[in-house]
């Protein structure tokens, strides 16, 4: 089995605690490393454009509200496959690239009308799962809801740790949970939301990371978007070394997505550049990176037509900026 890019698909392994214990993340030298990348001019202005128009393919383009309707989500699958106004598109000269970002992501209840609004447009629907956004519900109960989210046409599914299996460092139980549900999903990708914001120290954060790639996850996902602390650069760069790591314990590259509180087009820039520094350039591709965004396209797109044009258009001419 393999990824949309030809990568195999993790199999996961059996618990190897010694790929755990006995790491330890310095938060202040995480810190100092994770500054650079916001900061430094390793994106030239003449190319922020064409990183910005990657950043779109990147996009799990997302709405996770208790007001979620049928009519929402189908607005926001129609921006999924045309993420740009026309005459940007027109001026960026990119007519024949159809851009389209790199999935949809929305609650259980709303993929079907995700799944029918974007038949035909290969933009796999994501659904989040497990009792998203505490996982605070009996494991039987979490399983089921994969099962139906899968059934309804869910290609990905956003699945949230046990944060106090976590806090404990009970990893044998943490392991079991998100094995069974790697197993829920069957042929749909498992992405594995940490919660970061509440695991206290970036060496758990190591740890969990560790933990769900080696009980198969599919992807290392940052945050619900719900937690006090969402998607930081430290907490990324942490992760991301946890991929590293895996990565050449067992030879299978497996996916990152910060999420929550990412809204501006430097910050897409800032996580490429991270991505590519520390991973290299098969980490700006969808099948190994995401961004979970529910805002960050409309900055983007302001961002693009002024590129475009030269000049700023009112925000409200963005639609879902
Ligand atoms: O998984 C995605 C997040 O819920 C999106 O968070 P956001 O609304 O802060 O962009």
């Amino acid at each position: 089995m393999t990824t949309s890019a030809g990568h195999p698909r993790n199999p996961g392994m059996a618990l190897d605690l010694s790929l755990i214990e006995g790491v330890r993340v310095n938060r202040s030298a995480a810190e100092r490393r994770a500054a650079g990348f916001g900061s430094r001019r390793s994106v030239k202005k003449t190319h922020q454009a064409a990183w910005l128009v990657n950043a779109i393919r990147l996009i799990d383009l997302t709405t996770l509200s208790g007001d979620d309707t049928a009519g929402k989500v189908k607005r926001l699958c129609a921006k999924a496959r045309a993420p740009l106004a026309r005459r940007i598109v027109e001026g960026l000269g990119i007519e024949d690239v159809g851009l389209k970002v790199g999935a949809v992501c929305v609650y259980p209840t709303m993929v079907p009308h995700a799944v029918e609004a974007l038949e035909g447009s290969g933009i796999p629907v994501a659904s989040v799962a497990t009792g998203f956004p505490a996982g605070l519900m009996p494991l039987d109960l979490r399983l089921k809801e994969i099962e139906w989210a899968v059934a309804q046409g869910a290609a990905e599914i956003d699945i949230v740790i046990s944060r106090e299996l976590a806090l404990k460092g009970d990893w044998q139980a943490l392991y079991d949970e998100v094995k069974a549900m790697r197993e829920a999903c069957g042929e749909a990708h498992l992405k594995a939301i940490l919660a970061t914001g509440e695991l206290g120290t970036l060496t758990n954060v190591h740890a969990a990371s560790m933990v769900a790639m080696q009980a198969g996850a599919d992807f290392i996902k940052t945050s619900t978007g719900k937690e006090g602390v969402n998607a930081t650069l430290p907490v990324s760069l942490t992760m991301v070394r946890a991929l590293r790591d895996y990565g050449e314990a067992t030879g299978y590259k497996i996916g990152f997505k910060p999420a929550g509180g990412i809204k501006a087009a430097k910050e897409a820039l800032a996580w490429q550049v991270l991505m590519k520094e520390e991973l290299g350039r098969d980490w700006l591709e969808p099948d190994l990176f995401r961004f979970g965004a529910s805002s960050m396209l409309g900055d983007i797109e302001r961002q693009l037509e002024h590129h475009v044009t030269g000049r700023y258009a009112a925000s409200h001419r963005h639609a879902m900026s």
